[in-house]
């Protein structure tokens, strides 16, 4: 049975919407729980897991960063497919808990829910954990005078009560997911329509960027997001992140686009071509 590594505990958003994606594929996946995103992510590249379901993006809070800062590592890895998943935040307490001075979940929950918390909690310390289910189960355990933002589902695993719902501050709060693996796969009959690539432009040099984007529109291809990080390599060096359709465009006019634009890098990867499930 193939493994598919997700953001544990149980209980996460991210293993809420793996199992989601694990039935939509018809597969029999073993979901098994990780640590953490970047663990997640090397199971698959140590060849511990032959999947992995991470976060990559949320429409409140924008890019989940360790997903991003992990992808650049030098592992090769494809995308298979992109889930847009609702998500919904409780407000999860111990039975018997009296007062909330403590607030704890994962960052992007933590970030979807600001404006809830400064309005009903604007005293409480704010603590961020690795996932909401973590958050959850450390309420579990007894940390005094918490609440941990987390899933319905957290809620019934970890046996706590739910003092408020759907506390996200935009009602539509929506999570890209991304599966990953070894290898491109076709897993669903759904089309493939965006390619992601990283790369590095070589900044040294004026409209080294400009060019980049030059290149995509001469080639007719849009490009539906761009996003920086950090190089690592020093101040002022980055890595972009970018996404373009490519369901029109044929296999010949994309490489040729890319090799164009690979004179212009340091580096490019390609992290496939992939269908978007919402
Ligand atoms: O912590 C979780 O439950 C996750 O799966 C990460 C996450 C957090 C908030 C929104 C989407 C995913």
């Amino acid at each position: 049975m193939a493994i598919l590594a997700f953001l544990g505990p149980h209980g996460t958003h991210s293993e809420e919407a793996a199992a989601y994606i694990n039935d939509f594929c018809k597969q029999d996946w073993s979901l098994q729980p990780y640590r953490g995103i970047h663990e997640a992510i090397y199971a698959v590249h140590n060849g511990d897991a032959d999947y992995c379901f991470v976060p990559i993006e949320n429409s409140i809070e924008g890019s989940v960063r360790i997903t991003l800062d992990t992808l650049m590592d030098d592992i090769d890895l494809k995308i298979n497919m992109e889930l847009i998943w609702q998500v919904h935040n409780q407000l999860l307490l111990k039975k018997g808990t009296t007062a909330i001075k403590k607030i704890i979940s994962h960052p992007q929950a933590l970030a979807q829910c600001r404006k809830y918390i400064q309005k009903n909690y604007s005293q409480a310390e704010i603590i961020e954990v690795v996932s909401t289910a973590h958050a959850a189960k450390m309420v579990a355990d007894g940390l005094p005078d918490a609440a941990a933002i987390a899933s319905k589902r957290s809620g019934q695993i970890y046996n706590l009560q739910t003092a408020d719902a759907e506390i996200q501050d935009i009602s539509d709060n929506v999570t890209r997911f991304i599966l990953l693996g070894k290898k491109q796969e076709i897993l669903h009959k759904e089309k493939p329509v965006k390619t992601l690539l990283i790369c590095q432009i070589d900044g040294s040099k004026a409209g080294s960027l400009c060019g980049v984007l030059n290149d995509f529109a001469n080639s007719d291809i849009n490009m539906t997001r761009i996003e920086s990080r950090p190089a690592r390599t020093g101040l002022g060096n980055y890595v972009f992140f970018i996404e373009i359709e490519t369901a029109n465009v044929s296999e010949e006019q994309l490489r040729k686009t890319l090799q164009i634009v690979q004179e212009k890098c340091l580096w490019l990867k390609n992290m496939g071509y992939f269908p978007i499930i919402k």
